[in-house]
């Protein structure tokens, strides 16, 4: 009864002023409350555990300091790269394969301040997506840094300033990783990015070099290879994204070069300043000696990523940690804190948006075991290929560069690992992981029926060749 007659004495303004007010401390009230679960960070790792104890009926708050849900993947990783990859390929295939098809398209040029709203459309579409769900999982999003007090408290550096502790029965860190600095090569975002800076550039540069040859790199690369620009690639190894397969990962290698990516294997890069606007490298063999140097626009600095923990206050907890700086967590990805897990980049594994080897590096995926794995433990194995050369589908869309590769093991033909680089792949890939979470052999796909004609055929293709040694059509 208060709220009417407040309303009613002062008019509509106090009505909303009271309506706020109790609206916050109806928040501060839940926030308050000890909840089941608090996930601190709210990337897919986190969004998605909470979406999913909401939907459980766990009461659940998720803390994330960044301003938008999300995390890296969302917001600077997966989901920008694969937007300006998108744009960047289409740009590609209209200036080189359209008037192969018979298609005129006059004087073709990009609006690249456009391509980076489109992406950032895209982004904040989705982030906006994930406070819906959250609403509609009653999930508590709480705005801020979070720090561990004890195995059940949270104390969260709120982005209005305040502070609030929010209590727990459990608590999950899901916090994620970030840009693995070079030392030498200070980041200023600008001229010398991480992958961050290299999604929000304002122009193509005209050459830009890419210091390692993995996934952020060779992705960020082709999109501005694509567009226009220069570019070179450093790589201290000597193969490029070495997790991959070695067969494929040369057959990678090779398509890139054809597309027009400069590599420079075997040599790192020891300092880089900028000098009048350009960045100067110095390079040395990673074999020792022979010093060179290097001059571009913008450098980007993608070797790899390390756990993001800072200021989560594992230290005073005693929360165990490896050598690399990941937490440590038991199958059940409990820390040796019994009300704390952890999971996603912070604990051991890929750093991948689900920890299954997905959509890769624009057109590289792969599920179980390279061969070089499969040698390395002493398994019986067998391998069969198949090049989408030979695929009717990539025949008539013109995509024909990369093959899809079976490793299964000998005795049993049970399925190992699928590669597979080429159009579609990060599509593709899950008919191989369905078959080897069901231990299907490779027989049981030679064996299903593919649609004809679809770029699946080549999966069949490679299973055909190596349950039995022959495919249909090479
Ligand atoms: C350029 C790029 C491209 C990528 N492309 C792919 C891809 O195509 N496919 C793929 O599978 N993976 C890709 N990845 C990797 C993928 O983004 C990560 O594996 C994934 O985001 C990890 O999820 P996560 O939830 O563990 O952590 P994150 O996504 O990093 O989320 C952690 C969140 O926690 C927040 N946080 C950290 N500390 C705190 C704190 N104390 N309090 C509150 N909040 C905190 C951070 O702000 C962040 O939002 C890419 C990464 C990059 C950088
Ligand atoms: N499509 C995808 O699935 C995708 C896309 C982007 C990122 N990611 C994830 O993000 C993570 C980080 O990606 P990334 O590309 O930064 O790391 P990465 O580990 O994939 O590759 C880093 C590369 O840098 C090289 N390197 C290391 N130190 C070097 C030095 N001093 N000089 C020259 N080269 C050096 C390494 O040998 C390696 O080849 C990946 O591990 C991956 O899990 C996945």
């Amino acid at each position: 009864m208060v709220l009417p007659q407040i309303c009613a004495r002062r008019g509509g303004k106090a009505y909303r002023y009271l309506a706020a007010f109790l609206t916050q401390q109806r928040a501060y009230a839940s926030a308050a409350a000890e909840k089941d679960l608090v996930v601190i960070g709210g990337g897919p790792g986190g969004y998605v555990a909470a979406i999913k104890a909401g939907q459980l009926g766990l009461s659940v708050a998720c803390v994330e300091g960044r301003g938008a849900l999300g995390g890296t993947c969302l917001n600077v990783g997966c989901i920008p790269s694969k937007a300006l990859l998108n744009s960047s390929h289409k740009y590609a295939e209209a200036k080189s394969h359209f008037a192969g098809y018979g298609i005129k398209v006059g004087d073709l040029s990009y609006d690249f301040s456009a391509i980076q709203k489109q992406k950032d459309t895209t982004v904040a579409g989705l982030t906006k997506g994930i406070e819906g769900l959250f609403k509609k999982n009653k999930v508590d999003y709480v705005k801020g840094w979070g720090k561990l007090v004890s195995g059940t408290e949270v104390e969260v550096a709120g982005l209005d300033g305040t502070t609030t502790r929010l209590k727990a029965k459990n608590i999950l860190l899901a916090t994620g990783s970030e840009v693995t600095p070079l030392p030498g090569v200070p980041i200023d975002e600008e001229k010398i990015v991480s992958s961050t800076g290299a999604l929000a550039l304002k122009s193509v540069p005209k050459e830009l070099v890419v210091i390692g040859a993995g996934y952020i790199g060779l992705e960020m690369g082709s999109v501005y290879q694509r567009l226009g620009a220069k570019v070179g690639v450093v790589e201290f190894l000597d193969t490029i994204v070495p997790s991959m397969d070695s067969e494929v990962r040369r057959a990678f290698h090779r398509t890139l070069e054809k597309q027009g990516l400069r590599f420079k294997m075997n040599t790192k890069v020891t300092k880089g300043e900028v000098v009048g606007g350009r960045v100067k490298l110095t390079l040395e063999s990673s074999k020792g000696g022979a010093v060179e140097s290097m001059e571009c626009d913008v450098c980007l600095v993608a070797i790899g990523r390390r756990p993001y923990t800072q200021g989560l206050g594992l230290e005073q907890l005693g929360i165990k940690k490896d050598a690399r700086g990941r937490v440590e967590v038991d199958s059940n990805f409990r820390t040796n804190i019994p009300t704390v897990y952890a999971i996603g980049d912070i604990i051991k594994g890929p750093m991948l948006a689900h920890k299954a080897e997905e959509d890769g590096v624009a057109a590289v995926a792969y599920v179980g075991l390279t061969e070089d794995e499969a040698k390395a433990k002493g398994l019986d194995y067998k391998t069969g290929k198949f090049s989408f050369m030979a695929n009717s589908r990539a025949r008539a869309v013109g995509d024909t560069d990369g093959m899809v590769k079976i490793i299964a093991e000998k005795g049993t033909d049970k399925l190992l690992g699928m590669h597979i680089m080429g159009p579609n792949a990060g599509e593709m890939i899950h008919e191989g992981v369905l078959a080897l979470e069901y231990g299907a052999s490779a027989e049981d796909i030679a064996r299903t029926c593919h649609g004809h004609p679809t770029l699946s055929e080549a999966v069949k293709e490679a299973a055909l060749a190596t349950a039995f040694g022959k495919p249909i059509h090479m």
